[in-house]
Parts: C-alpha cells; sequence; structure tokens
C-alpha cells in the first residue's frame, strides 16, 4: 500500500531520515518502533504528506504521492494523533463530521455513520454531543477514531494514539483496537513507544534507528533473530513488574 524509496529528510542540522526503503503490506497492520528521535513520526507523517522527503520517494496505492493530488489521495487514509487531535472549540460530533460535511454529505447520512461509528468505537451517544475538553482522555481518543473512520478510508494511520492513558483504559482500547483492525480489513501503520503493544497489534514490526531501518519483521522474528545487538537490547529494555518485586 505503500513504499519508501530512498527517502531522506533533514532538518537544520538533524538527519531525520537517512535512507529508508520501506514497503507496507495492504490489509495488514505495521508498527513503528524505536528510540525517541528515530524518526517513527517523520515517516508516518511523509506518509500523508504532511512532510515531503529530501531525496527519494514515497508512493502510496502505486502512485507516488503528488502535492496536487493530495486532497484525494488523503481522504483515502484517515490519521489519529495522540490525544484525538480534535478541534477544542468544535463538540465531539463536529469535530468527526468536519470532513463529510465540507464534501457535502447529507445530514441524516452524517448522523447515520456518526451512529455507525460510536458503536463500533464503543463511545456513548452523549459523548458526541460534548466537547473535547468535558471528555475523558480514552474518549477523546475513541472520537479520534470515529473523525479518522468518518470517509471509511483503505488506511488508517495512528501516531501514539493510546500514548497518554492509563494502564487499564489502554489495554482495553488495545483489545478493541485489535478488534477493530481484524474486523475491518485495513491497512494500519501506527507509532508506539510500547514493544508489547506493537507485537499485540501489529504483524509486522519496523524498528528505526537513527533515521534507518534496523529490522522488519513480526515480533517473533525480531524476537528469535535480531539483527544487531540493539535489536535484542531495544526489546529488552522495558522492566516487568516481576523483576523488581
Ligand atoms: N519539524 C521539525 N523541525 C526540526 N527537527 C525535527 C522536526 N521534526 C522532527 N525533527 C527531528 O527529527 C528527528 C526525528 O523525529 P521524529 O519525530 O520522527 O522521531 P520519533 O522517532 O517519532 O521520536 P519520538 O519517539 O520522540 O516521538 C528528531 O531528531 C527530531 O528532533
Amino acid at each position: 500500500m505503500f513504499e519508501l524509496a530512498g527517502v531522506r529528510k533533514r532538518y537544520a542540522a538533524t538527519t531525520a531520515l537517512d535512507g529508508v526503503d520501506l514497503s507496507i503490506a495492504r490489509g495488514a497492520t505495521t508498527a513503528l518502533i524505536g528510540p525517541s528521535g528515530a524518526g517513527k513520526s517523520t515517516v508516518l507523517r511523509m506518509l500523508i504528506g504532511l512532510e515531503w522527503p529530501d531525496a527519494g520517494e514515497v508512493r502510496f496505492d502505486g502512485e507516488p504521492l503528488q502535492r496536487a493530488r493530495l486532497p484525494e489521495q488523503r481522504r483515502r487514509i484517515g490519521y489519529v494523533i495522540q490525544e484525538g487531535g480534535l478541534f477544542p472549540h468544535m463538540s465531539a460530533a463536529d469535530n468527526a463530521a468536519l470532513l463529510a460535511r465540507t464534501l457535502g454529505w447529507p445530514r441524516a447520512r452524517i448522523e447515520a455513520r456518526l451512529d455507525e461509528l460510536a458503536r463500533l468505537c464503543r463511545l456513548p451517544a452523549d459523548a458526541l454531543r460534548r466537547y473535547p475538553a468535558e471528555l475523558s482522555g480514552g474518549q477523546r481518543q475513541r472520537v479520534g477514531l470515529v473523525r479518522a473512520l468518518m470517509l471509511d478510508p483503505p488506511v488508517l494511520l495512528l501516531d501514539e494514539p493510546l500514548g497518554a492513558l492509563d494502564p487499564i483504559i489502554r489495554h482495553e482500547l488495545q483489545a478493541q483496537m485489535r478488534e477493530l483492525f481484524a474486523t475491518l480489513h485495513k491497512t494500519v501503520v501506527m507509532v508506539t513507544h510500547d514493544v508489547a503493544e506493537a507485537a499485540y497489534l501489529a504483524d509486522t514490526l519496523v524498528l528505526l534507528r537513527r533515521g534507518r531501518i534496523v529490522q522488519q519483521g513480526s515480533a517473533r522474528a525480531l524476537h528469535d533473530a535480531p539483527a544487531t545487538p540493539f535489536v535484542r537490547e531495544f526489546l529488552h529494555a522495558q522492566r516487568s513488574l516481576e523483576e523488581c518485586l
């Protein structure tokens, strides 16, 4: 669904991506993992044309991403950032319906789609009438998902979607997301700092370090056959409760 070929990106003195070749499979879930500053969000932002490579190419669904075609290409991509990225002065429903309204969907169609998605994302109906500040973090995240799914795009990009949530809600949302991804058969690309979350939700993990891909494969492959000592180190860097007792 996505193809990055020789992608480089610099911000002043910082090299964010240093020659990335990456193929992202259609209909599968891919997790971008790696230390802070490795380039994970830059890759994600490139997939939706929020950043452009200095060198190399990004292809989406067989065609290069093009500035001129970006509005149309973006309609096929739902994008969720931490905390949902909602406009604070609009109700949850207005946030979610923004794009559909711009495209001229009739009110009844918008209402029906919102109802359907609120059920799917397990959002209480009254939550849609509230403003983002009146929702919990988990609910804001669900509204972000509803908004991303509104036009039923084949692709979902998620940037640390569960990062700001307490462990119980995070655990619950991980399970619901896994179910959702399996039901909807979308191409999902997500950034997460949590290796276990990546292994739980994704078919393929892509481990980045200093703007390069260190290893790409299933969690099992990274675990059983780490390409470098860093892969092993990164996979085991999270302390379990058991080892602290
Ligand atoms: N707009 C920008 N201006 C300057 N530098 C940037 C910009 N965006 C990213 N960078 C730098 O590029 C590098 C990669 O950033 P990126 O956000 O992709 O990393 P990341 O792996 O997502 O990190 P994190 O896990 O901390 O979110 C970092 O060194 C970052 O400081």
